[in-house]
């Protein structure tokens, strides 16, 4: 069974830019393990001050989105984790170039962004960590992609570890993986819902209540994930010995094949990885524009 690390107490400040999904997620999960304390965290967005109300009752951190103020906890933050939408990052790097300390640490948690585009867009060789988390770490159990550009030092690598760490595994991978990893588990937990969807409505289908069929899948999920984790086993010998010769199983096992199930997830995988590429592709596009 993986165990995740203990992680020291973190001690910079820092700036979510960008108040959304993934970053309430983080941040959540964060406080949930005690690593930081919740004013050492700051999270600015766009316009909503109803939702960093929220935030700030939750979670007891600080929140902006204030011109002004902004720019000042941008300009004064150790780590700035870029959480927007790739079809805001353009912009909002733009805005973020000028007011940069070469020591700040940037990381990115942006979909398909490249660390080359970061740096150009900001116009400086700044540290950049790119990473590609996913909305489990709100719960601990997160899994984190990180790639580091050349400009990060040891310390840095650390803090980064450091926070991800804290909110389940981490796996360093060249940045060129940063897609297929995408694929697998930035975007994975989405396609596992999908599937706990169908099961559900199937037992709900054959007369299990609504509750019990939830139930009942969710169980099955869990355990089946904790079968490969403690027994170490591979999915498929765990399979198998579910699969009695032409019984039950091996009949839903066949019908999943007429629909090419084992393909079309490799195929979906493969897409998603492809559509990061497509999203960071148009940002790096306002790397050239009024050049
Ligand atoms: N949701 C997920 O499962 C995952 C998302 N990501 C990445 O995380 C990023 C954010 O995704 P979500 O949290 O799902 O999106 P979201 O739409 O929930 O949040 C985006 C936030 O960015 C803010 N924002 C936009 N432009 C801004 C600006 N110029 N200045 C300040 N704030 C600005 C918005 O106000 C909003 O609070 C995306 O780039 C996505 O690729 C990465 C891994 C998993
Ligand atoms: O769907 C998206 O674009 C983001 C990236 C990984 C998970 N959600």
């Amino acid at each position: 069974m993986c165990q995740q690390p203990s992680v020291p107490l973190i001690k910079e400040h820092i700036v979510f830019y960008g108040a959304g999904s993934m970053a309430e997620a983080i941040v959540r999960g964060m406080i949930a393990r005690n690593v930081i304390a919740s004013d050492s965290i700051t999270m600015l967005n766009r316009s909503s001050s109803e939702r960093l109300a929220e935030l700030r009752s939750r979670y007891g951190v600080q929140g902006s989105n204030d011109a002004q103020q902004k720019s000042e906890i941008l300009k004064n933050a150790q780590v700035i984790v870029l959480a927007m939408k790739p079809k805001d990052a353009a912009e909002a790097l733009r805005g973020l170039a000028p007011l940069l300390q070469p020591d700040q640490l940037i990381v990115s948690v942006i979909a398909g962004l490249t660390i080359r585009t970061i740096q150009g867009l900001l116009g400086t060789p700044q540290p950049v960590i790119r990473t590609m988390p996913n909305t489990s770490s709100t719960i601990g159990l997160g899994a984190t992609g990180i790639a580091f550009s050349k400009e990060v030092g040891e310390a840095g690598r650390r803090l980064a570890l450091n926070i991800f760490e804290s909110v389940g595994i981490t796996s360093v991978i060249e940045e060129e993986r940063m897609e297929t990893l995408t694929g697998i588990s930035g975007s994975g937990p989405a396609y596992i819902y999908y599937m706990m969807e169908a099961m559900t409505a199937a037992g709900i289908r054959g007369g299990l209540t609504p509750e019990q069929s939830l139930e009942l899948t969710v169980q099955s999920v869990l355990g089946a994930a904790r079968m490969v984790q403690q027994t170490g086993e591979d999915p498929a010998a765990l399979r198998k010995k579910v699969t009695s010769p032409n019984g039950s199983t091996q009949a839903a096992i066949e019908t999943l094949d007429k629909g090419d199930f084992f393909e079309t997830v490799i195929a979906a995988v493969n897409r998603c990885a492809e559509r990061s590429r497509e999203m960071g592709a148009a940002v790096e596009k306002e790397l050239f524009k009024n050049q």
